[in-house]
């Protein structure tokens, strides 16, 4: 069988690495390779390696020019040393062949600034949404409860009964849409696979704080129509174990935190198609 192989790109601020690529392998990917952007520049490493590619969490380029809009730029403008090629043609080749693509947080910020989320009717390169400032203006870290719409094509949250509870932490997680239209399409083609709730996941909330930031229609993750394109505000790689959990003293909980289903469908995905 393909051995299952993950990698989650570093440098320029980011600061989730280890423990996504952590969830990678307790997800059942056979490696994880943390890579630093410069090394994907270079060449040294290739995206055409890999099947699962992971946009982490932290502060690249320390948010400057709004979060992960410096980066983005250099995904889809930077050429590969020695290749005739850009990094962005090494993504549109790994989004061609099947792979898949999770953005976390300051990962989600990426994937939707270079455009690559909704991607509506597989339009990668075209920013209709975005991620801004909280609308309570400021930074927020808490635990969330998620409600995950059952019928989204997301590959990533299948099996999830209800929704999860997970932590975030960002000052730029207002989700936002160029016009009605985007908004229509999202909902309409069930993209918005997960949206802020009430702690029995019954409705999404517009309220602060079970809604930190005041994400339109309460949207706090989506994928592309394929499902295998996804980005999240909440960082499920900080709940792979019981004791994650801020309650974990208290609570009976099962060994297995929340967050993990999202890498373990990911690795089961991998196995079942390459
Ligand atoms: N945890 C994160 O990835 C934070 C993302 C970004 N720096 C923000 O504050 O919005």
């Amino acid at each position: 069988m393909t051995k299952a192989k993950a990698l989650v790109i570093t440098g320029n601020g980011t600061n989730c690495e280890m423990e996504a690529a952590h969830a990678c392998r307790l997800g059942g990917f056979d490696e994880a390779r943390i890579a630093h952007i410069a090394e994907l520049l270079t060449g040294e490493v290739s995206l055409d390696d890999y099947h699962f590619l992971n946009l982490t969490g932290g502060f690249l380029d320390g948010d400057d020019l709004g979060s992960a809009k410096a980066q983005a730029n250099r995904l889809r403008y930077a050429a590969v040393e020695g290749k005739e090629e850009r990094l962005v043609d090494q993504i549109t080749r790994f989004i061609a062949d099947g792979k898949l693509i999770l953005g976390v947080c300051n990962g989600f910020q990426l994937l939707v600034k270079m455009g690559m989320l909704p991607a509506l009717s597989g339009n990668y390169l075209n920013q209709t949404v975005t991620l801004t400032y909280n609308e309570c203006g400021r930074f927020q870290d808490r635990w969330c409860y998620l409600k995950v719409d059952a019928d989204s094509p997301s590959l990533y949250t299948k099996g999830i009964e209800g929704g999860v509870y997970l932590p975030v932490r960002h000052g730029e997680g207002k989700f936002l849409v160029d016009d009605a239209k985007t908004l229509d399409a999202i909902e309409g083609k069930h993209l918005a696979c997960l949206k802020y709730s009430d702690k029995n996941y019954e409705a999404a909330t517009m309220e602060f704080p079970e809604n930190p930031n005041g994400s339109i229609n309460a949207i706090a993750g989506i994928c592309d129509e394929t499902g295998r394109i996804m980005g999240l505000m909440p960082h499920p790689e900080a709940f792979v174990h019981r004791t994650q959990h801020p309650r974990w003293t208290r609570e009976e909980l099962p060994e297995e935190g929340e967050g993990l289903i999202f890498f373990k469908n990911a690795a089961k995905y991998v196995k079942e198609n390459f």
